[in-house]
């Protein structure tokens, strides 16, 4: 039964590979070490009727080496660097002598008992580890890591049950009470470390696409709707803490000659590094976003008029002085403004109480304030250009 779960479970995860991007990487490992436990289960299960060294020494040394392939497939997917297999295969060569020594020089079960239970062990908590050391957990981690608790807490009590019974050990396939839980617990966590696999390759799927829905492929920055709607929860909470929010537009000067100059290529070229230097200079919590072809914005929380000023100053200087990696020089112009949602906040606000749109549209005006007077210059919102 674990050994069909297994084997079932192999063929969904190597067809996932095919079919998920590239860049979810060691659903093939999982593959591999699902089919690896199922080869095993099925020598287990045949004990008594191959010799012991098939179901005893090859049985776990396949099940050691699955532990190990699961535990480099998931380093890929978690985007971590894979050790050299040198070790591994150390480790492996130390198991399988301990496995035929125990087994054809000195049969004894209780040994062989203590040694694969505590690589389960390490294999558990490890790979719980692995999982929770990343700072944003989502949902399927936190089910991962409770299975990963879940086979710690397996292996320690089969150790602790084989200390305090020693010969139940030996009568691994008479049929007992506790012995039919064991299977039924060691089929279902088979199948539920996979499950639970699966789960995570599906979550990073799924931010992976939540990301690219979310941000411009060309230059990174947050596309319009997402701007939209982190703004909603940006303006909620200024609104809450009487804070000053500014924006800064910013539109690149004569890109259309850049383009006929350096073609369509060379353009991209010239957005992507015009939003380095924005990345490079904005705080973390700034929202960086394109608005469409060469406009993009900038809302900075928290901040105010003459804040945003000295940041679309350092972005100017920036974008004027020599690149020498091979982009043009090219300049931007930018409109800045503040906006502020409460009569608290009025106190640093230019114009209280105004919708966002009225918000971003002055600070447009002010983008064409700048062109009109001939580009590659800040122009500060000053006057309202409706009254609220
Ligand atoms: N390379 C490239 N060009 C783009 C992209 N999106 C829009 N454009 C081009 O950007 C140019 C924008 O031209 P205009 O709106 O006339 O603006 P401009 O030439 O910068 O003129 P001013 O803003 O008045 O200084 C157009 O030629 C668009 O085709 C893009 O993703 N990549």
């Amino acid at each position: 039964m674990s050994a069909i779960s297994c084997l079932l479970m192999a063929i969904v995860l190597f067809g996932s590979s095919k079919v998920y991007p590239r860049s979810i990487e060691g659903l093939k490992h999982w593959g591999w070490g699902a089919l690896g436990f199922g080869v095993a289960n099925l020598l287990f299960s045949l004990r008594g009727l191959v010799p012991d060294w098939l179901s005893i020494i090859v049985a776990n040394m396949i099940g050691v080496a699955s532990f190990i392939v699961w535990w480099r497939g998931m380093r890929l997917l978690r985007g971590l660097a894979l050790s050299s297999m040198r070790l591994w295969y150390m480790a492996l060569a130390a198991v399988l002598l301990f496995l035929a020594y125990f087994t054809l020089v000195q049969p004894n079960i209780v040994p062989r008992r203590f040694l694969i239970s505590g690589i389960g062990f390490a294999f558990y908590s490890g790979m719980a580890w692995l999982v929770w050391r990343r700072g944003q957990r989502l949902q399927g981690d936190y089910v991962f890591i409770s299975l990963m608790v879940f086979g710690c807490l397996f292996t320690l009590i089969r150790v602790v049950a084989t200390m305090a019974n020693p010969a139940s050990a030996a009568t691994l396939l008479t049929p007992s009470s506790s012995q039919t839980a064991y299977v039924i617990a060691y089929n279902i966590m088979s199948l539920m470390n996979c499950i639970g696999f699966f789960l995570l390759a599906t979550n990073k799927l799924q931010s992976e696409l939540q990301q690219m829905a979310d941000h411009d492929s060309l230059t990174g920055a947050m596309t319009r709707r997402s701007l939209m709607d982190k703004l909603a929860i940006e303006v909620a909470i200024a609104q809450r803490k009487s804070q000053t929010i500014a924006l800064i537009a910013m539109d690149l000067d004569y890109f259309k000659q850049i383009n006929d100059t350096l073609g369509h290529d060379g353009g991209d070229r010239v957005l992507c590094h015009f939003s380095a230097v924005v990345f490079k200079n904005k705080r973390p919590q700034d929202l960086f976003s394109r608005m469409g072809g060469e406009e993009f914005v900038l809302v900075l929380p928290d901040t105010d008029l003459h804040g945003a000023q000295r940041l679309a100053q350092r972005l100017h200087a920036a974008l004027n002085t020599a690149h020498n990696d091979g982009i043009p020089a090219y300049t931007s112009s930018f409109g800045v403004g503040t906006w502020s949602g409460t009569p608290v906040a009025a106190v640093n606000s230019q114009f209280p109480l105004d919708t966002i749109e009225d918000w971003f549209k002055r600070v447009d005006d002010a983008v064409y304030r700048a062109k009109a007077a001939g580009r590659n210059r800040i122009e500060l919102v000053t006057e309202p250009s409706i009254s609220v």
